[in-house]
This record gives structure tokens, sequence and C-alpha cells, in this order.
């Protein structure tokens, strides 16, 4: 029997085996099983045998967004809206066959919007561009899940699973687990909240049934099984995503308010260019860009060229500054502030008004370490002692 077959019928199995209290352990081995199998489909021994790659994009600029949707849903059409880059567009499935990268320019950050080729039920599954592109998916920063407003709600969950099933989760955490492997000393397991959701020996299974039988696992959170086999699993991907309902000019005013109550999501035309401003603002959001302008001692911040950075960096620096021995970083920011000054010799003059949120009391410059987060709009100046 084949992968593909043996997945079927574990899932068949536990299609039919109702979901209690007294039949938790049972799925929670079926679960673990049908892991195992979906990792053997996804990461094939031999490379050439239709292995999980993705398109060969190089990733380009300060994060990767990858549109995700069924046939004909816009995908295209949005790329072409929001970049300087063309995607054929047109009013028949399958009219995209590759990855078209463009470039979303917004706030001195550089966006790439990557335009991929439409899924259908079970590309995960399947073998070569179905799988490609939820294999591509994994490479972006965030995921645009792209749905035809007109067409029911169910495409959501059937690509949600398409994603799932390559072991992309969407807007969740990694669970608060540590797993560390270990040659000798038998199983330490260290509970420290009430599990309501699986039990330990559910848990001692799941370890048993991946031949684990030396490691150390804390956990700290109230997980489920399934979050307990991707923490074993190792190789999930945790990434935002948002709903993205396109076509609303073909809706009417009730349906469109309820779609844009729902939570990550967010409704647009392409063709009428309605609220892809808005979009884009929440791509930012998401992406947790954050923006900072660098200043030289004695000179006015460099406002026209801003530095994107991720949120929760620090200031790394490299080449010759990085060989000195002590280092001092100075953020000049203050919230909310008209006017404010620098206190450093050789910038007693005015700086610009209202940038900067990373200083919480002083109007004047912050003299931090490398370690500091910076927040958008701060005002980096390095200096060696
Ligand atoms: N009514 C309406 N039609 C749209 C809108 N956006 C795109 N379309 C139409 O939808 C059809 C499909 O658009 P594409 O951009 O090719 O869709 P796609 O998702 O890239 O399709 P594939 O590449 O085949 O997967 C085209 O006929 C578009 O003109 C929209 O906002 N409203
Ligand atoms: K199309
Ligand atoms: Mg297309």
């Amino acid at each position: 029997m084949g992968i593909v077959e043996k997945i079927k019928e574990i899932e068949e199995e536990m299609a039919r085996t109702q979901k209690n209290k007294a039949t938790e352990y049972h799925l929670g081995t079926l679960k673990a099983k049908l892991a195992k199998y979906r990792a053997q489909l996804l990461e094939p021994a031999t490379k050439s045998g239709g292995a999980g790659t993705g398109f060969d994009v190089q990733k380009s600029g300060d994060a990767r967004v990858a549109l995700i949707g069924f046939p004909s849903v816009g995908k295209s059409t949005l790329l072409s809206k929001c970049t300087h880059t063309q995607s054929e567009a047109a009013a028949y499935e399958f009219t995209t066959l590759t990855a078209i990268p463009g470039v979303i320019e917004y706030k001195g950050a550089r966006i790439q919007l990557l335009d991929l080729p439409g899924i259908v039920e079970g590309a995960s599954q399947g073998r070569g561009r179905g799988r490609q592109v939820v294999s591509t998916a994994k490479t972006a920063d965030l995921i645009l899940i792209m749905m035809d407003a007109t067409k029911s709600d169910e495409q959501r969950r059937l690509l949600e699973h398409e994603l799932d099933a390559v072991g992309i989760r969407l807007n969740k955490q990694k669970p608060d687990v540590v797993f560390k492997r270990k040659t000798t000393g038998g199983i330490t397991l260290n509970i420290t909240v009430r599990l309501t959701k699986t039990d330990e020996k559910t848990i001692r299974s799941i370890l048993a049934s991946y031949k684990l039988h030396n490691c150390e696992v804390m956990i700290r959170e109230d997980i489920t099984t399934d979050e307990f086999i991707d923490v074993l699993i190792g190789t999930r991907k945790y990434l935002p995503c948002l709903y993205v309902y396109n076509k609303i000019d073909a809706i009417s005013m009730e349906q469109l308010d309820k779609l844009a109550r729902t939570d990550h999501s967010v409704v647009i035309s392409c063709e009428m260019e309605l609220n892809l401003d808005y979009l884009i603002d929440r791509i930012w959001d998401e992406l947790g860009l954050v923006k900072v302008y660098t200043k030289k001692r004695g000179a006015h911040p460099d406002l026209d060229d801003p530095i994107c950075l991720r949120k929760g960096a620090t200031v790394e620096v490299g080449g010759s500054i990085a060989s000195h021995r002590v280092l001092v970083v100075i953020f000049l920011a203050y919230p909310g502030c008209l006017q404010w000054y620098s206190s450093l010799p050789g910038d007693q003059f005015p700086l610009c008004t209202g940038l900067g949120k990373s200083s919480k009391f002083s109007p004047h410059a912050q003299k931090v370490g490398l370690n500091h987060l910076v927040q958008d709009e701060d005002v980096v100046s390095i200096f060696t002692k």
C-alpha cells in the first residue's frame, strides 16, 4: 500500500471514530501515525521523487507575502494592481502556471508579493504543481488566503486544510513546549499546567510511537494532541495569515458586512480597486515591519532612506564598527513630542518632530545597548566610544 492510501485509510478510521474521552487515546495514536506518513510524503528519501519543493523564486526585499487560493479568485489581478509587475489575468482557471514575484513599495519597505497558480482540493497530497504551490507558501512571511466573495465560505476551510497538511499553522503561536532529545536517561516528562485537551498517557504513547525513549519534555501550555505532535515533528511553520475576500463588487452589502467582520479578514475588489490601500496597510501590520532612520553625529536624521526591520529586531552592526571594542547605540526617540533636542555633543539643535516610540521617558537621546528592541520610527545613531 502506498503512503497516500495509508493516509486515506487512517483518515477514514478517524472519521469513523467518535470523539470522546474514551477514544481520545486511540485518536491520539492515529494522529501520530497520520503525521508520520504525511511527513514521509513531504520529504521523500530521494530528491527527485516529487519532493515538496517550492518554486525557485529568489526572495527579495524586506518580507515575502504569498497568494494562495483556488483558481480565478483574482490573485493575478491583485498583483498587477499593487505592484509594477503584470501577471496575466483571465476568466479561465489556471491562467497562472508559475510563481510571479512583484514588489509592493510601502512606507519605505519593499514587500515581495508572490502570485501563484491556483490550487485545487487535495493539492497537498498530489504531485506536481499543487504541492509546489503549498510548499512555496512555507517560504513566506505572511500568507494571503484569497477567496471569491461570491462563492461559499467552504473555500476557507478547504484552503486551510491544504496548508495544514504541509505543516503550515496559520495565526497560531508555537506551542509552549520544550523538547530535547537525549541519548540516555529515559523520558523526563514535566507538565506544569493542567491538561484538558490531552493527557499524560497519550503524550507518552506518542513519544513511544516515535521511538523517543530518551528525551526531556516540558509542557507549559494546555496543548492538544496535534500540537504536541507538531512539536515532535519540529518542522512546522507558524505563519500569520490574512483572509482576503475579493470581488465584493458582486455581493450584497449584507454579505459584505458579514465577511468583513470575520477574524483576520479583509474585503476587497481588485477590479473596482476597492480597499486595496487598506489591504496593504494590513499586510504591513501583519508583517510587523518597523522602519528606523539613521542619523550621523551633528546631522539631522536621514528621513528619506529608512531601514526596514522586523518587529523584535535589535541593532546589529557589521563591518568596521563591529570590530571596535566598545559600542554605544543611541536611540533618539520621543513619542508625541512636538520638538525635541538631542543632548549629544555636536547635536545641539532641535530635531524633527513626533518621531520615535522607543523612549518613554526622556525627551532627549537615550543611550541603549545593542540588544535594545527597536520600534517603528526610531532614529538610530551608532557611536563608538
Ligand atoms: N467581479 C470581479 N471580478 C474580478 C475581480 N478581480 C478579478 N476578477 C476577475 O476574475 C477573473 C480571474 O482573475 P485572475 O486574476 O486571473 O485570477 P487568478 O486567481 O490569478 O486565477 P488563476 O491564475 O487561474 O488561478 C478575471 O476574469 C478577472 O477579471 C473583482 O474584484 N471583481
Ligand atoms: K484566472
Ligand atoms: Mg493567476
